[in-house]
């Protein structure tokens, strides 16, 4: 890394097109066919849900999202640029979580949060710690993250090392590495997953937090949780074999009958659908 100052997001200028946009995206794995000509896209300013059955190839299709996973066929614009790769995502203002942690463990808390703000992907973290960086960046990289931790409820955290925090704690640090570069557009792939009914709470206001205002950011969200979903999302889309089965707003996709047989099964408030 070699820049003198953290990347900052122009937030006076969200991006006039959709930040993500999927058509018809085509994903094989040998003989799997894990993504079957899917659309996807997540408007400016807006949080969409994507959910699926095990297997439907949600979390594939989110890595097509952040370049990850080449698709076969089919059109990728992130930020308005065709199928970036993942170490550009930074820059365009995009900042995804993973799956899990992917917290570096031999870096802190703060070290974490500011690899949030590199552009190089491998070695971005060590940069951080090394000679290339600028005393100025990592001054301003530093501040940063105390306030993206102080954010998320963690502002005595930064000096600790990751693996020492409760788990839930070191998912709010996985989001705060994704907060510190104030991104247009977050990925979110299952925010939620281990967090009890407290910590998804808070996850929700801190999501709703991100989005709301007159900035348009937008998020999609992969989650298995159908609640937070259905409460944190402008519109959804059900993914079911690879095949996209429904998009709407979570009144429509709530009231969807293929979506309640193939997924659902049971009413959000725990019902019996029939
Ligand atoms: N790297 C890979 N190599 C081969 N098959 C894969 C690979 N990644 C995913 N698949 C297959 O692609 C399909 C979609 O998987 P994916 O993980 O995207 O589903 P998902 O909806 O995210 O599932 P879950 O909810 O369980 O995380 C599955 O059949 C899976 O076994």
């Amino acid at each position: 890394m070699s820049v003198d100052a953290p990347p900052a997001r122009d937030e006076a200028s969200p991006p006039a097109a959709d930040p993500l946009r999927l058509e018809h995206v085509t994903v094989r794995f040998g003989g799997i066919v894990a993504i079957d000509d899917a659309s996807l896209a997540v408007g400016a300013g807006h949080v969409v849900g994507l959910i699926g059955p095990n297997g439907a190839g949600k979390t594939t299709l989110f890595n097509v999202a952040c370049g990850i996973v080449r698709p076969r066929t089919g059109t990728v614009r992130v930020m308005g640029v065709d199928r970036p790769r993942p170490h550009r995502l930074t820059g365009l203002g995009v900042a995804r979580t993973l799956q899990g942690l992917g917290l570096f463990p031999g870096l802190t808390v703060r070290q974490n949060v500011m690899a949030g703000l590199s552009h190089g992907a491998p070695g971005a973290a060590a940069g951080l710690v090394g000679a290339p960086a600028s005393a100025r960046f990592l001054r301003e990289a530093a501040e940063r993250a105390e306030a993206a931790l102080e954010r998320v409820g963690l502002a005595s955290a930064g000096e600790r090392m990751p693996e020492a925090l409760p788990y839930p704690e070191r998912k709010r640090v996985a989001l705060a590495r994704a907060f510190v570069s104030e991104p247009h557009l977050l990925l979110l792939d299952e925010p939620a997953g281990g967090l009890g009914a407290a910590d998804i709470d808070e996850l929700a206001a801190l999501v709703r937090d991100f989005a709301g205002g007159e900035h348009g950011r937008s998020v999609l969200l992969v989650e298995h949780h159908v609640d937070l979903v259905m409460s944190l999302c402008d519109r959804i889309a059900v993914l079911d074999s690879g095949r996209m089965l429904a998009t709407g707003t979570p009144d429509e996709i709530r009231d969807d009958q293929a979506v309640v047989d193939a997924y659902l099964g049971v009413d959000v408030d725990g019902e019996d659908a029939a």
